[in-house]
């Protein structure tokens, strides 16, 4: 299975506040399809943090799924995550790989910026992350990216591309046909009434492409 294709799955200390619920909704979207999981949350203390980012751990790896950390290289070590996603503000990718090792999934935010996106590519990111691309409740404030980055950034990286933001069942399939090999999605796949359904929705959407 290629580990960094489809749907990706990224939590929210808002709509999962405790642990129960973290661990039963990324259940719920692990059962839909979802092939990649990120722990995101940037509010809660450290020891909640740790102690959520063990326990998917242990529910992604009893499913063979990919997990990452958002922001936090250290977590990721701790943890023993798959890896890790940074932004442009986070810790450089150098340091990440330096602390995570050769085999380490690292993730890199390019938002409307190919430039950013080859130079993470030449320092050997695993995949590169764009968006926003729709309008996102999650980061509101997000720059917009439009979708033919996408298909321009298709035509000259060979690392997987990620699509980020406001992404719905219904404009999955133009994202991923503009070039997105994952869709990265927290609202509109962790507040749907059947999370289950909703993430089998989207990795249809992928299928269509394939
Ligand atoms: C898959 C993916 N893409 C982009 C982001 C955003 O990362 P960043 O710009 O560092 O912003 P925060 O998520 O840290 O607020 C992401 N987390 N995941
Ligand atoms: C972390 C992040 N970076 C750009 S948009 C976004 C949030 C994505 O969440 P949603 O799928 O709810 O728009
Ligand atoms: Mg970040």
């Amino acid at each position: 299975m290629n580990r960094l294709h489809g749907l990706y799955a990224i939590t929210d200390n808002i709509l999962m506040p405790d642990d129960q619920t973290l661990l039963s909704q990324v259940h719920a979207a692990i059962l839909g399809g979802a092939r990649v999981i990120q722990y995101r949350d940037k509010t809660s203390d450290t020891e909640k943090r740790y102690r959520q980012a063990c326990l998917l751990n242990e529910l992604c790896r009893k499913h063979q799924r990919t997990f990452l950390i958002n922001d936090d290289v250290q977590l990721a070590q701790q943890c023993d995550a798959h890896g890790v996603h940074i932004g442009q503000k986070d810790s450089p990718l150098e340091e990440a790989r330096q602390a995570l090792g050769s085999s380490a999934i690292i993730g890199v935010t390019c938002h409307d910026q190919l430039s950013l996106a080859t130079k993470a590519a030449l320092a050997c990111a695993d995949y590169v992350a764009f968006g926003a691309f729709y309008p996102s409740k999650t980061k509101p404030d997000a720059k917009p990216a439009p979708l033919s980055l996408l298909t321009e950034a298709k035509s000259i990286l060979s690392c997987p591309i990620v699509a980020i933001g406001g992404i719905t069942v219904d404009n999955a399939p133009q994202t991923i046909t503009a070039g997105a090999d994952m869709i990265a999605v927290v609202h509109s796949l962790f507040a749907a009434e059947s999370i289950t359904q909703q993430a089998e929705a989207f990795a249809l959407a992928f299928n269509w492409n394939e």
